[in-house]
């Protein structure tokens, strides 16, 4: 409630730009208060052409320096952002809504991420692949230019760092758009890769939305484009990247399953339903919303569930004790509760939560907060079953027998995660075989090792962030064929 942010937010060259004769500015809002933080001065395309250019030069030389050299800057960005975790994670809270505790995760996944790849950065190699006559090819793995960075408002910090840093360890250079809705973080994280060494131009930022997104998506200098959105934005961004022959990577939408099966340990199931629902107010890509509970451990699992989801404890986000912040903004709000309301009318019964929540704080009370909800009753033509609420909503469904769970489970046109709780070993392999989605959790839900490839099936995204894989998609390659004799002609 005392967070006013003046300083400029969009960076290229190094620094913090301030935007000679902006024309257009949008309100940012703190959403545990309602109070305007700051107005965005959006990008046009002077500025998006200079960020575009800062980072262009940039890549001339970061692309020819040695692996070990880029790993050494990305170590001591990952320093620098152990130092500042607090300050960092407090100000992700003031701009998002989330719990400091969670917070300081997505700083920590940050953190990780970079170091990860710094390790990586220096491992990128070649084949070399022996030809007759002592003739030879070897194949180099060359970075791909100016890389775009579009982000979702969910995770601001931790987007920026799961998309710079295999982009930087691979020799590309980003230019980065935040969400116009949390655009305070993601600068922090420019002005960590300058300070640890990083060239002039490396990283950017630029602010905006839509219109400052296209102008990037089409700008004849940028080579590829890694998106994290919705499922609407991501078609338009392959669409656009398509003129240019662009490479994209899309992590989207997700309306992923969650099956527990009756000889699952209850406690756990009940662990990881709520981890697959709540975090950061429901409004996590991976959510597994759709709960499929095996009929003979329904009514065990609707009372532990309703009974530890009302007492989550929900308010000022800064606070050590909270679990649940507030939701990003007010239209959101109005949509999730929304979805709440159609669900009742369509048959579902709300067996907890699901009304607006107004702390007892002065302070706080224009924040954006609502009660988790548990919907029983549920079935699979319902709207809260079809489609993404992205809010704390979690629709549980019943099931008699693994064929028709995973029938049901996979009749979605997303796929980007899916969990099963069982502790029969061969089941959960069975089902996991089955399942179609890119991320799949045995026995637990919704964690992300960086080390892991992250990604959707389906209409939820394609390529993968985290793990080795992703040089794959920040990288070409390129086979050099070397003639060790003569020239054998048909001419
Ligand atoms: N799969 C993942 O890893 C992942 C992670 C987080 C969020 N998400 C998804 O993101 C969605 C919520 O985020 P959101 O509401 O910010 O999504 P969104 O699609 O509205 O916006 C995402 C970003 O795209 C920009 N944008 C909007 N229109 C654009 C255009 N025409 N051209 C270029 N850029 C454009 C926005 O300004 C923002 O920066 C949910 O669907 C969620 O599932 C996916
Ligand atoms: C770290 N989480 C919670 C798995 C979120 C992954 C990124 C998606 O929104």
């Amino acid at each position: 409630g005392t967070v006013d942010v003046k300083v400029p937010l969009n960076f290229w060259c190094g620094d913090r730009v301030k935007i000679k004769d902006v024309s257009t500015t949008e309100l940012v809002y703190e959403p545990a208060t309602g109070r305007v933080l700051c107005e965005l001065e959006i990008c046009g395309s002077v500025e998006v052409n200079q960020a575009v250019q800062a980072a262009q030069s940039a890549y001339q030389a970061w692309s020819r320096t040695s692996g070990m050299e880029r790993a050494h800057i990305m170590i001591e960005a990952a320093r620098i952002i152990e130092n500042r975790r607090e300050d960092i994670a407090e100000i992700e809270v003031v701009n998002n809504g989330k719990s400091i505790t969670e917070a300081r995760m997505d700083v920590d996944s940050a953190r990780l991420c970079i170091e990860y790849y710094a390790g990586v950065a220096s491992t990128l190699a070649g084949q070399h692949v022996q030809l007759p006559r002592g003739s030879f090819a070897y194949t180099r793995r060359e970075p791909l230019g100016v890389c775009v960075g579009i982000g979702a408002w969910n995770y601001p910090f931790q987007i920026a760092a799961w998309k710079s840093a295999p982009a930087l360890a691979c020799g590309n250079s980003m230019v980065f758009k935040p969400s116009p809705m949390t655009p305070v973080t993601a600068v922090l994280l420019a002005e960590i890769y300058a300070k640890a060494g990083a060239p002039e131009g490396l990283f950017n930022i630029v602010q905006g939305g839509q219109e400052t997104g296209n102008l990037l998506c089409h700008h004849p200098d940028v080579a590829k484009v890694s998106f994290t959105g919705s499922v609407p934005t991501g078609k338009k961004i392959m669409e656009m990247c398509s003129k240019g022959v662009k490479q994209v990577t899309l992590e989207l939408g997700g309306k992923s399953p969650l099956l527990i099966f009756e000889d699952s340990d209850l406690g756990n199931a009940v662990k990881g339903a709520l981890m697959a629902n709540f975090l950061s107010q429901g409004q996590v890509c991976s959510n597994g919303t759709r709960v499929f509970v095996q009929r003979q451990m329904l009514p065990e699992f609707l009372e532990e569930v309703v009974r530890r989801t009302k007492d989550i404890e929900i308010g000022d986000p800064l606070l050590e004790s909270t679990r649940m912040g507030a939701l990003v903004s007010r239209p959101h709000l109005d949509r999730v509760l929304g979805y709440v309301d159609q669900a009742r009318k369509e048959g579902a019964k709300v067996l907890c939560g699901g009304e607006p929540f107004v702390p007892l704080d002065p302070k706080l009370r224009g924040g954006y907060y609502m009660t988790p909800c548990v919907l029983g009753d549920c079935t699979d033509d319902m709207t809260c079953v079809k489609e993404e609420i992205f809010g704390p909503v979690m629709s549980v469904l019943s099931f008699e027998t693994e064929e028709e769970a995973l029938l049901r489970a996979n009749d979605s046109a997303l796929g980007l995660a899916a969990g099963v709780f069982t502790s029969d070993v061969k089941r959960a392999h069975r089902v996991v075989e089955h399942l179609k989605a890119g991320s799949c959790f045995i026995n637990n839900y919704n964690i992300t090792p960086v080390e892991v490839p992250f990604g959707g099936f389906k209409m939820s995204g394609i390529g993968r962030e985290n793990g080795q894989v992703t040089v794959e998609h920040y990288t070409q390659m390129k086979t050099v064929f070397v003639e060790m004799g003569d020239v054998d002609s048909l001419f």
